[in-house]
């Protein structure tokens, strides 16, 4: 359960009294999540989510997510919008923490994505990435490549605590990333976290997509690799080219990838799950006392990682140029 940050009652009652949004009926901490703290808020007039942005979020970066979930709004990709105040403003201060109401998405995040789930998300993603095309900000990748070093400085050589060898394979691992990541690729802004849990469906149909809190600007074909790793990979951590197929199938319909994205494919894929087990690994190892989170497992993403660490084209994903 992600809840960093408890708000007292009256607290909370003079913050939604910024808002026209009736008085507070209900407020109760959300069972999911590891970055934020998120509650449920129930009020005379609908319900919302409140989120108080925590560690990993720098609030001069708070305007851009909440442009950004507005400009995705207004252009039909289905997904929540900051709640304005009466001033007009819709960032504010709870419990000293960065604050914010937005809008409450119905669905419900599918825990075992079929191949037609990974072919939705694909075309979620592509329709977004068109979307950002006419998106004035831009913010650059903190979770790129020296994001990644400074994580694996944060992790402070306590990574072989989690596994024998792991400060070793992630330095070579950022040596290697050091040396090919790919430069020249169409960019953009891009999701950057859109697994499963931020992607909401309702009766079969994909309804919206959520947690826009690390969008940044940056290789528009990374994205994809981040779904293809968050998506397409069975609980026993081989990988499936059916729903790989179907991911990149449902992104081609709506955003055609270049032979020069397609065969960076791999290397993307290889970084991006060096950027999630590092992330997990540092949540892992440094758990605050008394947050009520359920640290999510660095290693998946290290099994994932020696996978690709193994595939050279985009062949071997089952893909086709
Ligand atoms: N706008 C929304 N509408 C409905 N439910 C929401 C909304 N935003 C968040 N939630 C609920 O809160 C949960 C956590 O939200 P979110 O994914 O934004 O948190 P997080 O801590 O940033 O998580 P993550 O670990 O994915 O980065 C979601 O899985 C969902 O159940
Ligand atoms: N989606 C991320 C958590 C948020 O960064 C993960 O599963 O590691």
């Amino acid at each position: 359960m992600a809840v960093y940050t408890e708000v007292n009652d009256e607290d909370l009652a003079g913050f939604v009294a910024q808002y026209d949004i009736g008085g507070v009926l209900a407020c109760k901490g959300i069972a999911e999540g590891v970055e934020n703290t998120n509650y449920i808020l129930r009020t005379e007039k609908g319900a919302y989510i409140l989120t108080l942005y925590e560690k990993r979020v720098d609030r001069t970066d708070l305007p851009f997510f909440m442009e950004l979930m507005e400009h995705l709004s207004k252009s039909g990709v289905t997904c929540p919008t900051p709640i304005h105040r009466r001033d007009g403003k819709v960032l504010g201060e709870l419990a000293g923490r960065p604050a914010a109401i937005i809008s409450f998405l119905e669905g419900v995040w599918i825990k075992r994505p079929s191949v037609e789930h990974c072919g939705a998300v694909g075309r979620a993603l592509g329709a977004m990435h068109n979307a950002t095309l006419s998106f004035p900000m831009s913010r650059p990748n903190s979770l790129s490549l020296a994001g990644w070093l400074a994580l694996a400085r944060q992790a402070d050589g306590r990574a072989d605590s989690v596994l024998q060898g792991l400060t070793a394979t992630i330095a070579d691992e950022l040596a290697f990333h050091e040396q090919h990541w790919p430069r020249g690729l169409p960019t953009g802004v891009i999701h950057a976290d859109l697994f499963p849990d931020n992607v909401f469906f309702l009766k079969g149909k994909l309804s919206g997509l959520i947690d826009f809190y690390f969008a940044c600007s940056d290789i528009l074909a990374y994205d994809v690799a981040v779904c293809l790793n968050a998506w397409c990979f069975e609980p026993d951590h081989a990988y499936n080219a059916t729903k790989g197929r179907a991911l990149l199938a449902g992104y081609r319909a709506v955003r055609p990838l270049s032979d020069a994205e397609m065969n960076a494919m791999p290397i993307l894929a290889r970084g991006s799950a060096l950027r999630f087990m590092l992330t997990r690994l540092v949540d892992w190892l440094n758990v605050p006392p008394g947050a009520m989170v359920k640290p999510k497992d660095p290693l998946e993403y290290w099994k994932k990682l020696r996978f690709h660490q193994r595939v050279s084209s985009p062949a071997e994903y089952g893909f086709d140029l």
